[in-house]
């Protein structure tokens, strides 16, 4: 069983909604999970030595940009710690396709982790607002087959 943090970036909830989702889900199969609504880099610290794993799910605002919660984190990943060969992570992408940049903060998180050597488990999960209502319920199924990967 693996230790999974979960770093939300969140204007409107609909994201967390999703990261409680998946603590319920990895917890029921003997996780141990913390959800981060307001991660900080010492929080992101304990998850990238190898040992455990790190979820991050975010929508965009703006244009492409990291909600308030989770951009100051990205900050310090660029700016602090540059290289994390041993980080093992997953990415859910909230955003809306009428927008040019569809979901670019998960894309920037997903480019910046890459750029640091690490090492993403399974494809990116991309939920877009135009067709799902309630993104929670939508993306179980990949919850569910993500964790078959841990
Ligand atoms: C002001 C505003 C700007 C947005 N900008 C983008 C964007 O650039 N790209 C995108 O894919 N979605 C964009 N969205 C859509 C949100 O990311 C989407 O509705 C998401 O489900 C919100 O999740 P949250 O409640 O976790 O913030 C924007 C929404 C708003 C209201």
């Amino acid at each position: 069983m693996s230790k999974i943090g979960i770093f939300v970036g969140t204007v409107y909830g609909n994201s967390l909604a999703v990261a409680e989702t998946a603590q319920e889900i990895l917890e029921q199969q003997g996780h141990e999970v913390v959800v981060f609504d307001e991660p900080t880099l010492n929080d992101w610290q304990h998850y990238n030595s190898g040992e455990e794993i790190a979820l991050i799910v975010t929508s965009s605002t703006g244009q492409g940009d990291l909600p308030d919660t989770i951009a100051p984190l990205f900050s310090e990943i660029n700016d602090v710690v540059g290289y994390q060969p041993d980080l093992r992570y997953g990415l859910i992408a909230l955003g809306d396709s009428s927008y040019e940049s569809f979901c670019g903060a998960g894309v920037r998180f997903d480019e910046l982790l890459a750029e640091q050597s690490a090492t993403r488990i399974g494809d990116i999960l991309f939920i877009d607002a135009i067709e799902v209502d309630t993104p929670e319920e939508y993306a179980k199924s990949w919850i569910e087959a993500w964790a078959e990967l841990l």
